[in-house]
């Protein structure tokens, strides 16, 4: 019953002082953030992939971790005595307890609650936050398991994630016979005759969904997996090879700093690591993004001078790295309807040293500014909100969080949103439309609804344009996308259109079909 964070910790660590990292950087979760991520409204609350971590989940639990291997063996687990662990099932059951009422994600109701019981260390955090996670990856497994046998089921399913952070001996010390017995008879459950549902704990609408796709085994157990911690260099700040120099020569190494595979920005760190904490936070030289976020600003193509807008910017991940990639040169309008999201992206923009960032909170509809950009940008990104079911590696309550009709909401506002947005791309200009998602609703009939409609643009090959900037990753075509089974990113998709210059559309269309956005 270990984790895979059980990761041994390398047996000589340089000085903090000559990496450049202070003390502070091997310290506690990361604070607060607003709770503006309620998604009640439909919307999708915005990745965990591009934020840093404030859940507690900075440090491996405790009572898990290895000693040294020596003469080859692993090391036993240490069973230290461990009073903790009756404390510790209660804890993950009061998180579960308001976790499950789906009224927050996840992550903003961990946060919440830590900040209610300030006394606990960042280990105690992060045993209680795997629990959780643990818990809301395997839920309908487990509440199947939680039925079998007496007593509260919000206490078994504690004990079932907990089962997955502590050895048996110590979780052992908090249970009574009864559960201790309960434990080990659902534990020896052959998990693999379970129906799929079950055994990947999807809801049925869900599975059904997933079952569509290719490879739909491989998706849904790289999805239900956790993922590891993708960063970026910040390109106009420091170059990837010196990052990664500078991060295997401080106490980032047992992170196991690796580049990405694909990205040339990207660097991939195992465990949980408080970046936020490490200088080269703090400095702009690094943020937090998946590698597949990072892919998807590399499709947009940016050059510098242009005019380009990120209309749904939300708290800026994508934002950054385009205006990076535009080396601080022209314009870049970060747009959002969400004043909130907005302002927790202005302290990144600040730390990045970018210049060329206009952030704008827009309306819904109609709204003017919008209005006079018409037929401007050289690039528009649409990153729409979405179902983030290709996040589920970091955000497992989306599973239970959506819902058919929530879905349905989300393709209404995502055909609206293309729409509006379109009209802001100027004659040979791109549209990139993205999600996170994995569903051919969210991505493919999405686009080929709005092209439909839309002869003025046509559909580029994204798979080719990407390979300018990530020439590592070979893709299909005509869509851009990641998987976490294929590619070890978040499931991304994306679309790149062009819009046709005034005399290509009128011979194309032979006087037929006018642009629909008024510019023309
Ligand atoms: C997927 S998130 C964006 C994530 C962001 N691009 C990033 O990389 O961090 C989608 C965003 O769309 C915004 N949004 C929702 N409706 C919108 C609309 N009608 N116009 C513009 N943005 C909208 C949401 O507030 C949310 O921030």
């Amino acid at each position: 019953m270990t984790t895979e964070k059980n990761r041994r910790a390398p047996s000589r660590r340089p000085s903090a002082k000559a990496s450049g990292f202070s003390s502070r950087s091997e310290g506690r979760s990361p604070g607060p953030r607003g709770t503006d991520s309620r998604s009640s409204d439909g919307r999708r609350p915005e990745s965990s992939s591009d934020r840093p971590r404030d859940t507690g989940r900075g440090e491996p639990a405790r009572g898990t971790r290895r000693p040294p291997a020596r003469d080859g063996q692993a090391a036993p687990v240490r069973d230290r005595p461990y009073v903790m662990a009756a404390a510790r099932i209660e804890q993950v059951r009061s998180v579960l307890g308001e976790v499950l009422q789906w009224e927050y994600p996840a992550d903003a109701v961990l946060s919440h609650w830590f900040r209610a019981h300030p006394k606990l260390g960042s280990r105690d955090r992060g045993e209680v936050a795997d629990a959780v996670f643990d818990v809301l990856r395997n839920l309908r497994r487990y509440r199947q398991f939680a039925e079998i046998g007496m007593g509260p089921a919000a206490r078994r399913l504690a004990i079932l994630g907990l089962s997955n952070v502590f050895s048996k001996d110590v979780l052992n010390q908090g249970l009574d016979e009864a559960e201790q017995g309960w434990l080990e008879h659902v534990l020896r459950i052959n998990v693999a005759a379970l129906s799929r549902a079950v055994r990947a704990s999807l809801p049925d609408w869900l599975d059904e969904r997933l079952s569509q796709l290719d490879d739909a085994d491989a998706l849904v157990d790289a999805l239900n997996s956790t993922a590891p911690l993708d960063i970026r260099v910040n390109p106009l700040k420091v170059e990837r090879d010196a990052m990664l120099a500078t991060l295997r020569t401080g106490p980032a190494l047992r992170f196991d700093p690796e580049p990405t595979p694909y990205s040339p920005w990207g660097i991939r760190l195992q465990g949980r690591p408080p970046v936020n904490r490490w200088p080269m936070f703090e400095n702009g030289e690094i943020e937090v993004q998946d590698e597949g976020s990072q892919i998807l600003a590399a499709l947009v193509g940016v050059k510098r001078g242009e005019m380009v807008i990120d209309y749904c910017a939300g708290a800026g991940g994508k934002t950054l790295l385009l205006g990076a990639l535009m080396r601080s040169t022209g314009r870049l309008y970060a747009f959002d309807v969400s004043a909130a999201r907005l302002a927790r992206a202005k302290p990144r923009f600040a730390r990045s040293g970018l210049s060329n960032i206009v952030p704008v909170v827009i309306a819904d509809d109609n709204d003017q500014r919008v209005k006079r950009l018409r037929g401007k940008a050289h690039r528009v990104l649409v990153d729409a909100p979405c179902s983030g079911l290709g996040t589920l590696r970091r955000n497992p309550d989306l599973k239970w969080r959506q819902h058919p009709e929530s879905l349905q909401e989300l393709v209404d506002l995502q055909a609206r949103i293309l729409r509006q947005a379109s009209r802001c791309v100027a004659p040979g200009g791109r549209l990139v439309y993205a999600t996170c998602s994995v569903l051919p609703e969210e991505n493919e009939r999405q686009v080929e609804a709005f092209l439909a409609e839309n002869p003025e643009f046509t559909l580029l090959d994204a798979s080719k344009i990407v390979q300018d900037r990530c020439e590592n990753l070979t893709l299909e075509g005509p869509w851009l996308a990641m998987r976490p089974d294929r590619h070890g990113t978040d499931g991304f998709f994306a679309a790149v259109l062009e819009r046709a210059k005034p005399a290509a559309l009128k011979s194309s269309t032979e006087g037929g079909s006018q642009a629909q956005d008024g510019s023309s």
